[in-house]
């Protein structure tokens, strides 16, 4: 009898350690292989070795048995000088494990966690049993640039139930490549072009709703979205969702979004549970939804043919061969892309804009009067080649681009095992590590943006022989620090936003519009500090209300 005791304990143990190396060294994702390790294996060990008096409790306890060893097993290992990365410095919690970064990202703090660990522990942590965190500028390309590292597995929340994976989520660089072809010939010129008539027609539709409302307190960041969501409507699906004539998000599609993202970014930390919440009912039931109206949506753009040459044309590659009757899979998962990626992110940036602009009166006459300087004549100032050279236009999105990318968090890369590990920026990273560089960190570094790297400086981005500050004092060139290649907002190398001119043109041409129509200023009580307050990280940005008051010039 003891001894059977014995030998069940000793099953137990080795059971346990199998399992502790079988998710060390392959972290299986599958919820099969959860259920075989997790729960068939003790429970199998257990019967086998004492099947005539086995009860329920027994293997209960057995199991829980396993769970412990496992889990003990794994967090001595993470916290002991064995761990290849026991040299880096880090919060012991995201030493043993990512549940805490998750439940930052579910509370919308994330950006504002990690800028913390970096400011405690230095340029280079560990956030994550196994990843490590970057804030250096030589550490954007090796991560991000230089075609090494593909993505980690942060990005298993873009594998669609098909197992295929949304553009922006796929790993190898050869099938990126593929599907970001006909992307990018919709941002050639030519393609951009297309696209021109439908963004100044949008622009005027904001204009015009916003003259309507000049007597009242406007929300202008759910306006941006309004108008973001109208505008790659029409680009991406062929179809305007009509917040701007509602005022509302009609179908939902933004709630339905922000919701999605809230989930799914903070499960991005811990993707071995994904198998387990995807077969909680109704887990999916907004995506379906989502799903359902940019189907329906691209269903009717493919019946009318291309009045203008635009993302949608490109996208379903109508300017190589005739459509099909109806919109496949990778069509509507294009079109989806699209108008989650594009839409809201252009929206923050734009919303950011307003908000700085009207904390910096005197950003904003400067700007304006540039806008003049370009568009002498007054009237429509909707010129995107004009745009691009206006310095104080693109020092201003730059500089809110910086203090709040709309994506601010770190974008994860690893490197494989099997490669032997590789140095970045003078740190050897061992192989089956995550990578990433935190935006929101680097664009705020003193070491590359000085001085005063938490203030809304557009001068830092001209190009003068000295600067007056926003104190008043006047210092030569020689002392201010813009490392362009330190910002980030777009990404960099080949799985960079594959969309930023598009953002760029739409962004550049929207702020030029506003500011030439509207003064602006804070709506009587509201507290402006809130905006910067409610800002949530969840992965693109949640923004809470921005109430202005707009005035036509
Ligand atoms: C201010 C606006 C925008 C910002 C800040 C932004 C930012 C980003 C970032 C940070 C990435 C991740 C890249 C990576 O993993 O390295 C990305 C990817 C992507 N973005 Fe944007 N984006 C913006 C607007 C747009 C627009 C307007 C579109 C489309 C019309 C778009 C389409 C995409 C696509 C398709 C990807 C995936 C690219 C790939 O994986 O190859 N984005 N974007």
């Amino acid at each position: 009898m003891e001894r059977t005791k014995i030998g069940t304990q000793t099953s137990t143990v080795t059971a346990s350690l199998v399992t502790y190396f079988i998710y060390k060294r392959w972290e299986p994702q599958r919820l099969l292989a959860h259920a075989v390790l997790l729960v068939l294996l003790p429970a199998f060990v257990v019967l086998r070795d004492e099947s005539s008096m086995i009860s329920l409790k027994d293997v209960c306890v057995r199991t829980m048995i396993h769970w412990v060893i496992v889990v003990g097993m794994t967090t001595l290992y993470r916290l002991s000088r064995f761990h290849p990365l026991a040299e880096y410095p880090g919060p012991l919690v995201c030493k043993i494990t990512k549940f805490s970064l998750a439940y930052a990202t579910s509370r919308g703090r994330l950006h504002e966690v990690v800028r913390q660990i970096h400011a405690q522990y230095g340029d280079v942590v560990r956030i994550g049993p196994n990843e490590l965190s970057f804030c250096r500028s030589d550490a954007v390309q090796p991560v991000l640039g230089a075609r090494l590292l593909q993505r980690g597995p942060y990005f298993d929340t873009r594998r669609l139930p098909s197992g295929r994976y949304m553009i922006d989520g796929v790993r190898d660089f050869a099938e990126s490549a593929v599907r970001r072809k006909q992307w990018l010939k919709a941002m050639s010129g030519e393609g951009l072009k297309g696209c021109e008539d439908a963004l100044a027609s949008k622009i005027r539709e904001l204009c015009e709703n916003l003259k309507r409302r000049q007597e009242e307190a406007v929300d202008i960041s759910a306006w941006m979205s309004y108008f973001g969501f109208d505008f790659m409507g029409v680009m991406a699906l062929g179809r305007d969702f009509g917040m701007m004539k509602a005022g509302a998000d009609v179908d939902e599609f933004w709630r339905l979004i922000e919701k999605g993202s809230t989930m799914n970014s903070a499960l991005a930390h811990i993707p071995w549970i994904l198998p387990i919440i995807y077969k909680i009912p109704d887990g999916g039931k907004d995506v379906v939804k989502l799903r359902n109206i940019c189907a329906e949506c691209a269903a009717s753009r493919v019946k009318q043919p291309a009045k203008t040459k635009d993302l949608f044309y490109y996208l379903s590659g109508e300017n190589e061969s005739p459509m099909a009757d109806s919109p496949d899979d990778h069509l509507i998962e294009n079109g989806i892309t699209a108008v989650v990626a594009g839409s809201d992110t252009a929206a923050t940036a734009l919303a950011h804009l307003c908000y700085f602009l009207v904390k910096h009166p005197e950003c904003y006459q400067k700007l304006r009067k540039e806008i003049n300087e370009y568009f002498p004549s007054g009237g429509e100032v909707f010129d995107p080649r004009l745009h691009v050279d206006m310095p104080y236009l693109n020092a201003c999105i730059n500089e809110v681009m910086r203090l709040y990318a709309p994506v601010m968090t770190g974008l994860q890369r690893r490197v494989e095992y099997g490669t032997g590990g590789m140095m970045i920026s003078g740190y050897f990273v061992p192989e089956d590590t995550q990578v990433s560089v935190h935006t929101h960190t680097l664009h705020r570094h003193p070491q590359e943006f000085f001085p005063l790297p938490d203030v809304f400086w557009p001068d830092r981005w001209l190009d003068q022989d000295v600067y007056t500050l926003p104190t008043g004092d006047i210092i030569p060139k020689e002392q201010i620090k813009t490392t362009g290649a330190a910002l980030i907002p777009f990404s960099v190398g080949p799985q960079s936003c594959v969309g930023k001119s598009l953002a760029m043109m739409e962004i550049r041409a929207t702020l030029c519009a506003l500011v030439q129509k509207f003064e602006m200023r804070a709506a009587e009580g509201f507290r402006m500090e809130s905006w910067e307050e409610n800002l949530e990280d969840i992965f693109v940005t949640k923004r809470g209300p921005l109430l202005i008051r707009v005035k036509e010039h």
